[in-house]
């Protein structure tokens, strides 16, 4: 089943307290949001990819994909204050397809065959996102006081990607600007429309590059993807 993929790339990256979008960040050579883009590109199933970025950006980030050659961005919206928005902006520039994924370009580590199950999942019953279920023990805590321990048995850590029947996110994306409802990922938006969302069980490895110790995590994987591919 084909789809087409909206990538997020206009954040800024303050957690990870870099002097530039977190995404130029290089590991082992390369810029991360290249190691995401790389996945899709391989993809035969992904029809093109939409990236989201900020205006004063993109020639630069134009520059990247021409030189490590990707094939199968189509375009470029600019992203905007919010990470839904920049979400918004890319959706509505892919323009209709059958089923759309979202893909956070700071997850770099994101399994294809995790891709091909999300996707056929959202082609049966509208929106699947990727997860895993929580491995700490959890507990609300307000003042530095344990105010409860919630039981963690049915707690998933939510990833992207996250995919869904086109005019369903459209729908739930314009729904939310119109009532100012602020989510932070787009199952949420669908969620308060009433649709279910599957979830598919993704891998740890995918990550967020979100603070400097994930650039750690990141090294180690390609490292450890290294030696496998050596043995
Ligand atoms: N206004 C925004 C904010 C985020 N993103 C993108 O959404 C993804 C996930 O966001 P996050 O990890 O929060 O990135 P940043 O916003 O860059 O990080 P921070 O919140 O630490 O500033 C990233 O690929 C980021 O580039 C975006 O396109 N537009
Ligand atoms: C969408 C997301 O990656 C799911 O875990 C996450 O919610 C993005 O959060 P952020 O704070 O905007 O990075």
């Amino acid at each position: 089943m084909n789809y087409t993929v909206v990538l997020p790339a206009a954040g800024s990256g303050k957690r990870m307290k870099a002097d530039r979008n977190k995404l130029l960040l290089e590991l082992s050579g390369k810029p991360i949001f290249i190691y995401t883009l790389e996945v899709f590109d391989r993809d035969p199933n992904c029809e093109g990819m939409w990236l989201a970025v900020k205006d004063g950006e993109r020639q630069l980030i134009e520059e990247y994909v021409e030189r490590y050659e990707i094939k199968k961005v189509k375009g470029y919206a600019i992203g905007g204050a919010e990470r839904q928005d920049s979400v918004r902006a890319g959706l509505e520039m892919a323009g209709p397809c059958e089923v759309v994924l979202v893909h956070d370009a700071a997850r770099p580590f994101i399994s294809p065959s995790v891709i091909t199950e999300l996707v056929e999942q959202a082609n049966q019953s509208g929106a699947a996102i990727a997860g895993v279920p929580v491995k700490d023990t959890i507990k609300k805590v307000q003042g530095g006081l344990i105010t409860e321990t919630v039981d963690r048995s049915s707690l998933w850590m939510i990833q992207t990607p996250q995919a869904f029947r086109y005019e369903l996110l459209l729908q739930a994306a314009q729904l939310a600007q119109a009532e100012a409802f602020l989510g932070t990922d787009e199952a949420m938006l669908v969620e308060r429309t009433g649709h279910p969302v599957q979830v598919v069980e993704s891998t740890y490895e995918n990550v967020k590059m979100t603070t400097p110790d994930d650039l750690i995590y990141g090294q180690a994987i390609l490292a450890s993807r290294l030696q496998e591919e050596q043995s």
